[in-house]
């Protein structure tokens, strides 16, 4: 009984606006984090695509992917990340990033953890680079 009334996380998130709100924010971070954009593929996708329509797929996805009544439109993780090469240290940056904006907006641990499980669930379709793949040959 008591796990089926939980609300869904959309709703413990403050639905769209809220999510909206932690989504611009964010995705301003990762825009502009050094550790990201030193993957030359990423820095160019960064500067390739529109910040408010980046912003519209992520709100969407995120409100899907938590239980609200959106229905994400935009490509599969896989199609809109496998060309740019991310490495598990990229990755790491990501959810650090994420910590911040959660903590900017004050939401609480119970909430960030599900939605960290939301994010960590995708990272197959999205890490695709083995750390060493940038080395150069011995
Ligand atoms: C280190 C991790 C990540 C980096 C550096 C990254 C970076 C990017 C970049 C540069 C694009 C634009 C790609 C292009 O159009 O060429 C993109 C698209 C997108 N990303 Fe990520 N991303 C990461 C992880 C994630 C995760 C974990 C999610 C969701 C759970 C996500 C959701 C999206 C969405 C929804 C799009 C738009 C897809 C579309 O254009 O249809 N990303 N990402």
């Amino acid at each position: 009984m008591q796990s089926d009334e939980l609300p869904s996380l959309y709703d413990r998130l403050g639905g769209v606006y809220n999510i909206a709100a932690v989504v611009d924010d964010f995705i301003n971070r990762i825009m502009t984090d050094d550790r990201l954009n030193k993957n030359p593929a990423v820095d160019q996708a960064h500067h390739r695509v529109s910040p408010p329509g980046f912003k519209y797929l992520v709100t969407e996805m995120v409100c899907s992917a938590s239980g609200g009544p959106q229905q994400y439109s935009g490509r599969s993780l896989g199609d809109s990340h496998r060309h740019l090469n991310i490495t598990d240290d990229e990755w790491a940056a990501f959810l650090d990033d994420l910590h911040k904006s959660l903590a900017k907006f004050e939401v609480s641990s119970a909430e960030e953890k599900d939605l960290v499980a939301i994010v960590e669930s995708t990272k197959d379709a999205i890490v695709v680079a083995p750390l060493q793949s940038r080395q150069p040959p011995l």
